[in-house]
């Protein structure tokens, strides 16, 4: 059983993977954020580093894909699908060009059709997606406290963020490589809140039983 989280930025991936791993008796896999040398760089100049973000992401990513593809059960912190998301917006805005573009579609097409699991299954079991609105995630990135995330020290990171949102809503209703369900994360505090908790890994659980999705 394969399960991947998404959601925008702060929106509770790397909580929710860390939980619900434990629920499951099964491994997290982790997006990597502190110990990624390009993130600050990017943020800090983004149109000189998107680019190398994105194979950045795309490298690790992969990297952590066939790590949890050689373990029969495991939750993933982010989809490889939503880095692509990413980038595209990037390059709308400016920070890459259509032939960068090109590149990375195509390179991500290529790595995808190498997967070891690629002929037999080619998507997660299950993508539960956290939800949030702009507000939430402005405190959470504010509670979490990466410099470089915050909108006090770069204002241009407002309508960066409002972006993205914007766009996660769009890649959600479009996402169609597996079952999916979405988890009210303004509502479900499921960090602080256990009876919040509760009610979020039974949603879970009830969608995995719906789908007949069982540890392998
Ligand atoms: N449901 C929640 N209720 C309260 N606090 C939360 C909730 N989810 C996450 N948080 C807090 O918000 C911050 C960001 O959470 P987390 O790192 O899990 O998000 P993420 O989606 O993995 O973010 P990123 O995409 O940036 O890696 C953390 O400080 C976490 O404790
Ligand atoms: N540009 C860009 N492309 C990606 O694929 C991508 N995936 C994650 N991130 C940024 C968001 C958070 O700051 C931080 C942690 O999620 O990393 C990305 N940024």
């Amino acid at each position: 059983m394969m399960i991947v989280l998404s959601g925008t930025i702060g929106a509770g991936k790397s909580s929710l993977a860390t939980i619900l791993s434990k629920h499951l008796g099964t491994e997290a896999f982790y997006e990597q954020v502190d110990d990624n040398p390009v993130l600050p760089l990017f943020y800090a100049d983004p149109k000189k580093y998107a680019f190398l973000l994105q194979i950045y992401f795309l490298n690790k990513r992969f990297e952590s894909i066939k790590q949890a593809m050689s373990d029969d059960n495991n939750v993933l912190d982010r989809s490889i699908y939503e880095d692509s998301l990413f980038f595209h917006m990037n390059a709308d805005m400016g920070r890459a060009t259509p032939q960068e573009v090109k590149v990375y579609d195509e390179l991500l097409d290529n790595m995808m059709q190498e997967l070891p699991y690629a002929a037999a299954k080619k998507a997660p079991d299950l993508l539960v997606h956290i939800d949030i609105s702009y507000d939430t995630m402005i405190k959470r990135i504010e509670k979490r406290g990466r410099d470089y995330e915050q909108p006090e020290q770069d204002p241009s990171l407002v309508e960066y963020y409002h972006e993205l949102l914007g766009r996660y809503d769009g890649w959600y209703d479009d996402y169609d490589y597996s079952p999916k369900m979405k988890i009210d994360g303004d509502k479900y505090d499921f960090v602080e809140n256990p009876d919040d908790l509760k009610i979020v890994l039974a949603q879970i659980d009830n969608e995995l039983a719906s789908r007949g999705v069982v540890e392998k």
